[in-house]
């Protein structure tokens, strides 16, 4: 029985109203364009409008925290705010501990973050041990083992703007 992995939503929640921000970095590609494509089809799905969903980049996952900020920012100052934001990076590891300072930190930058930008910021941030596993968790590995977790960050965004949203 499985039991891991996102129970079934408390109820489908209507995205036809936000404007949702994907942010991604460019390290690991081929992965990272199978999340962020998972993350649209499941918007979609819910309802976003493809207009109201806004793809920017950085070159990699430790300019997610600070490049989200001033998307954020940018995308207020068009007149184009967002509701909510989904930074979308792949950390693989590697032979030395970069990877372990660059998660570790990320991460804790990407929590604190949505203090400062006043919204729901999805954890899109794969923390991976090796390629397989960064595969498996975007539904590209050769056994299709797992479903792709950009869904379920497509899906988390579309709650948390809807229900929790200014
Ligand atoms: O090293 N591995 C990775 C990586 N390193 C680059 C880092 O994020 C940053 O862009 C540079 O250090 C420059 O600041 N970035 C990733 O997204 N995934 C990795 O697996």
């Amino acid at each position: 029985m499985a039991v891991k992995g996102l129970g079934k939503p408390d109820q489908v929640y209507d995205g036809s109203k936000i404007r949702v921000g994907i942010i991604h970095a460019r390290w690991n590609s081929v992965i990272i364009d199978a999340l962020v494509k998972g993350a649209i089809e499941r918007m979609a799905s819910l309802g976003v409008n493809e207009k109201n969903i806004i793809v920017e980049t950085v070159p990699g996952s430790y300019e997610l925290p600070w490049g989200t900020k001033r998307f954020v920012d940018r995308q207020a100052k068009l007149g184009e705010p967002l509701d909510v934001v989904i930074p979308i990076g792949v950390l693989i590891k590697g032979s030395t501990m970069h990877f372990e300072y660059i998660s570790d930190s990320t991460t804790h930058a990407l929590m604190n973050l949505q203090e400062k930008v006043n919204m729901p910021v999805i954890f899109g941030l794969l923390t991976c041990m090796t390629e397989e596993q960064a595969l498996a968790r975007a539904g590209i590995d050769d056994s299709h083992s797992m479903h792709n977790h950009g869904e379920d960050w497509g899906a988390a965004a579309v709650e948390m703007a809807v229900k929790f949203g200014k």
